[in-house]
């Protein structure tokens, strides 16, 4: 599962970033611990179960911090984006090629609008033209991908009788679309099933709906510590008014914060509304750390930064952390370890998707599956909740 951070030069997409991957864990090994320097670890922070039910677990796959589950994502700092970006103008190729890879988007703002559209110090530019324009860039690059070849494409559909959904999702396979996110689309702006007869206009409606399922976006207005509350509140109307989730960050204020914490100044589990001073701080950092505290924690209850992470996760990509177990009634694994592994499972997902999630041959042989919570088993259908422990019987191998 990947997430992407965009926005134009400026707004603080690498403070952002930094922040969001700054992380002091002991393990690192996940498959994609560093493959590129815009990709990196972040965490989705989730309640582990154990502080329900009063164990002491051993993460294997993610990490455990005073009742809360670390759970590892993949973040890429998607290159600059200026206006343009689909006809290649700035970094437009490496822009869109990032993209290509991101299940869901967190788009940094500067709420306190002082950057211009191309990033530039300016006295007032208007947040809001930034959404649309991020908006109008994926949608014009989807838009072109379909259009190359579109008159060629529809006639094929129509004489040889393809199915339409599974034909584009195959022309947009490289940006990640599944016939699924297609049918989904073409469902919202019901438009003739002989796409010969669609207009440019409708392509691009159809491309507007196309995105919004698979590129989901929340957005974080950044620089909330320097903004009005007026600013702030404006901007999360208005980006409701379209759809999105806003909200207020201070990435300055998290990086320092896990800065602190990883040199070992203070206690702070990213997200929290405070931390603790642990180690004696100069006259400077005791300071810098008290303005923190009184202009971003007091007044905004967190700096933001692992809300976005988390309402990326669990709200715009709708996942569900599960606990899969070999041993229902002590909670572990073959070894002994306690809820060892987690999983990020979409919405919806069964017993058996679970399954074929740890291991091919397991959803293969797979039989049926008991909850371990309440020691029941559970149907072939049933749909996994949040913080599910599953203990998933299969035939012997
Ligand atoms: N007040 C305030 N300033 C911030 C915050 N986040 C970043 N900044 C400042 O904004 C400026 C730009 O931050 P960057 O993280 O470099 O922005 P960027 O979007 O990555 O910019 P490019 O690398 O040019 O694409 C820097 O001076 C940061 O210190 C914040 O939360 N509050």
């Amino acid at each position: 599962m990947e997430v992407g951070i965009v926005g134009k030069p400026n707004v603080g997409k690498s403070t952002f970033f930094a922040a969001a991957t700054l992380v002091d864990v002991q393990i690192a090994n996940y498959p994609f611990t560093t493959i590129d320097a815009n990709i990196g670890v972040s965490y989705a922070t989730a309640v582990h179960p154990c502080k329900e039910i009063g164990c002491v677990p051993n993460p294997q796959n993610y990490e455990y911090r005073n009742g809360v589950s670390l759970i590892p994502i993949k973040m890429i700092d998607v290159a600059g984006l200026v206006p343009g970006a689909h006809e290649r103008r700035g970094l437009g190729n490496k822009f869109l090629d990032d993209l290509r890879m991101a299940s869901a988007l967190i788009h940094i703002i500067d709420v306190t609008g002082k950057t211009d559209v191309e990033g530039q110090p300016t006295e007032y530019h208007d947040p809001v033209e930034d959404i649309e324009f991020l908006e109008k860039e994926i949608d014009y690059w989807i838009h072109s991908i379909l259009k190359k070849n579109w008159d060629k494409f529809s006639k094929r559909i129509k004489l040889q009788g393809l199915k339409l959904s599974k034909a584009i999702a195959e022309q947009l396979t490289g940006i990640g679309v599944s016939e699924e996110d297609v049918l989904q689309a073409l469902h919202k702006v019901e438009l003739s099933d002989d796409p010969t007869k669609w207009s440019d206009n409708d392509l691009f409606n159809f491309v507007r709906e196309l995105r919004k399922i698979n590129k989901p976006l929340i957005i974080a207005a950044n620089k909330a510590d320097a903004a009005s509350d007026e600013d702030i509140e404006r901007i999360i109307k208005e980006g409701k008014k379209r759809g999105y989730t806003v909200i207020p960050t201070s990435a300055a204020a998290e990086l320092t914060l896990r800065k602190a914490a990883n040199a070992g100044y203070i206690d702070y589990i990213p997200g929290a509304k405070d931390f603790k001073v642990i180690k004696p701080l100069n006259e400077k950092q005791k300071h810098g750390l008290d303005l923190i505290r009184e202009k971003v924690l007091d007044r905004f209850g967190s700096t933001g930064v692992q809300e976005v992470i988390n309402r990326a996760i669990f709200d715009i990509l709708q996942l569900v952390p599960v606990y899969p177990v070999e041993d229902e009634h002590k909670l572990t694994d073959q070894f002994g370890n306690v809820l060892p592994h987690v999983f990020l499972m979409k919405k919806g997902a069964t017993p058996r998707d679970l399954a074929y999630k740890v291991h091919t041959d397991l959803g293969k042989s797979f039989l049926y599956a008991v909850n371990a919570k309440t020691h029941r088993r559970i149907g072939e259908d049933y749909e996994l909740q949040y913080n599910d422990i599953i203990k998933i019987v299969a035939t012997a191998r």
